[in-house]
């Protein structure tokens, strides 16, 4: 009987889960193994809800966004009588090993499961906060960036009809790299992030300087680490004394089609989890650093912290000054 590998998808979805999953359960069944997958994340894990990977599943899915598979966040999780009915459910079938794509809490999640029943895995990072350590990239973040850049140059359009301020939160949990990424990509005239100290005196002393020039409208990016959307358009419109409105985009930053970044870069990151499994690698995450693929054990991943392209938090340091 040849041996069994589940793929499935977990935590906050993201466009490239759809490619990584479909590469990856055919890369398997090439490499030999019988692929299967889970729907519903670790909730379908414990509930059982598994199907075979074969080819007529796997076809059209490719430029769907999110995850055709569903995903969740499971609180049962984290007891281990509902891990024990998760393993139970991959013996049965003979499941040997398991490739998670998700993010840092998916592969906590994992290598838990692996300290409990021994069960190899190789995690695939995917997701729009770009905040895993040790990986420049995660899927899903360069859709994302495209769907924000879209929304803030309609926004520009209005802002500038109108000469008002627009702050526009943008997602990222407790990580700026959406924030700044999609501040530098729209020419943002202000962004504020978790991770670089802002001084508001000095940034109203810039846009004062700016409106004598002859500006008349404001983009602020703001993101939502910093809970400081609804203060900061607060203090535009009254402190600086321009018409401000809050955007908050949303959940419109997690769908949308896979760009052709993200689809390749599923495909690469999906071909190594199936090589590192193989190459009997037991709690491997994929990483992608410096322009090179490689794996690294989970230790070294959920052990470090995230860390910020050093020349994106420079270029941003000056629109929150
Ligand atoms: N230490 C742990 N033990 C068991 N399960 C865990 C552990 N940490 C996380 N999990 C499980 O992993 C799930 C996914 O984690 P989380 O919600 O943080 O999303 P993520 O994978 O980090 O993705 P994203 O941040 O993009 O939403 C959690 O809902 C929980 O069920
Ligand atoms: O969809 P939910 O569960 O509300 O979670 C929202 C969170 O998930 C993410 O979209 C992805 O982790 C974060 O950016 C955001 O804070
Ligand atoms: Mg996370």
């Amino acid at each position: 009987m040849s041996k069994g590998l589940a793929i499935f998808t977990s935590g906050g979805d993201s466009a490239g889960m759809n490619p990584a999953v479909k590469c990856a359960a055919e890369y398997a069944a090439r490499m030999g193994y019988k692929p299967w997958v889970v729907y519903d994340g670790l909730r379908g894990l414990i509930d059982d809800k598994f199907a075979e990977a074969d080819k007529a599943l796997m076809s059209g899915i490719l430029h769907r966004g999110g995850t055709f598979l569903r995903s969740s966040r499971s609180k049962r999780f984290f007891d281990i009588e509902f891990r024990r009915q998760a393993f139970e459910n991959l013996q049965k079938r003979g499941i040997e090993k398991l490739i998670v794509v998700g993010g840092d809490g998916s592969f906590r999640a994992m290598n838990q499961f692996y300290a409990d029943f021994g069960i190899p895995f190789a995690g695939i990072p995917a997701t729009i906060d770009n905040d895993i350590p040790e990986t420049d990239y995660c899927l899903g973040v360069d859709t994302a960036l495209n769907m924000i850049r879209q929304s803030v140059d309609s926004i520009r359009d209005t802002a500038d009809s109108f000469s008002r301020a627009f702050v526009i939160e943008v997602m990222g949990r407790h990580c700026g790299y959406l924030a700044m990424v999609s501040a530098l990509a729209c020419g943002a005239e202000i962004c504020l992030t978790p991770e670089l100290p802002y001084n508001l005196d000095s940034i109203g002393e810039r846009l004062r300087a700016d409106f004598k020039r002859g500006r008349n409208y404001i983009l602020a990016i703001v993101a939502e680490g910093t809970k400081m959307g609804d203060y900061l358009t607060r203090w535009i419109n009254d402190t600086i004394g321009m018409e401000a409105r809050l955007t908050v985009l949303g959940h419109v930053q997690r769908g949308g089609s896979p760009t052709v970044r993200d689809r390749l870069m599923a495909y690469k990151f999906a071909v190594g989890a199936v090589d590192a499994l193989e190459r009997g690698e037991k709690d491997s995450i994929m990483i992608y650093r410096d322009g090179t693929y490689a794996t690294k054990p989970i230790h070294e991943v959920c052990d470090s912290r995230y860390q910020l392209d050093p020349t994106v938090l420079r270029l941003c340091r000056p629109l929150c000054q």
